[in-house]
């Protein structure tokens, strides 16, 4: 398989409440960033990763992560856009055009694991769109702007969508396009392949993957990591 993975860093982390981007914050010493693209650096289906960040923050990726860690893959770092889904699309249009498959990846999601990433590659060449997803464990509720609840979704259909979200190249790129066109911002890449009518599969992943968000995260993050 010949894959790209693209790995998205250039958010602000507002909900972090650091003056430090969240994915530069270290766990156990080392950057959040280093433990996003270690998972993807260690398959060999992987011939390059991209790497999404900020303008400002540019010449400090490269220094404080790139050059300072050892990759085995080529790193290309690619400037970040507004929102997510901006920055989605100038990676995955930043990727090699011989590339069949990419893992779009949360540069906030360190806890991701080789194994989970190839589980989920393995689905995408079947499969087209793929995305990891955990089954929830709390019940979920669909409340109104003043807080009453409207319903309850039945549990076992609704399951916690994570990264790495794996595609088809031709595919995410046409998904992304269309949105573009729609104006239409979703808040991950699998929403925009459904618009275009495929069925996407959800792999289950691993509860651990969290996605660092607000300042306990780093808590839990740096105890899986010690584990
Ligand atoms: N314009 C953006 C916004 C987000 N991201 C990335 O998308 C991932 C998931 O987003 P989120 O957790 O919302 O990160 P932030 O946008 O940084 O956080 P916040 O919403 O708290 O500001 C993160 O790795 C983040 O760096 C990005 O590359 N470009
Ligand atoms: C893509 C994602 O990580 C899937 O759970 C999530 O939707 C990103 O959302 P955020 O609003 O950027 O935190």
């Amino acid at each position: 398989m010949n894959a790209s993975a693209v790995v998205v860093a250039a958010g602000k982390g507002i909900r972090m409440g650091h003056t430090v981007n969240k994915v530069y914050l270290t766990i156990a010493g080392k950057p959040v960033l280093y433990y996003s693209l270690k998972a993807f650096d260690e398959i060999d289906w992987i011939k390059e990763i991209v790497v999404v960040v900020s303008k400002e923050e540019m010449e400090y990726c490269q220094e404080n992560v790139v050059k300072k860690y050892i990759f085995k893959k080529p790193i290309k770092l690619v400037e970040g856009g507004s929102e997510r889904q901006y920055s989605v699309y100038n990676g995955i249009t930043n990727t090699k055009v011989d590339c069949e498959i990419i893992a779009i990846h949360d540069g906030a999601r360190p806890l991701i694991e080789k194994e989970t990433v190839i589980k989920a590659l393995k689905e995408a060449y079947l499969h087209k769109a793929v995305a990891l997803g955990v089954p929830v464990k709390d019940t979920i509720k669909v409340v109104d702007g003043k807080n009453f609840i409207l319903n309850t979704p039945d549990r076992k259909y609704l399951w916690a969508i994570q990264t790495p979200q794996v595609f088809e190249r031709n595919l995410i790129i046409k998904a992304h396009q269309k949105a573009l066109e729609d104006g239409f911002l979703g808040t991950d890449d699998t929403v925009l392949v459904e618009r275009l009518g495929y069925k996407v599969k959800v792999v289950e992943g691993d509860y651990r993957n969290i996605k660092i968000t607000t300042p306990e995260d780093l808590i839990v993050a740096e105890a899986f990591l010690k584990k």
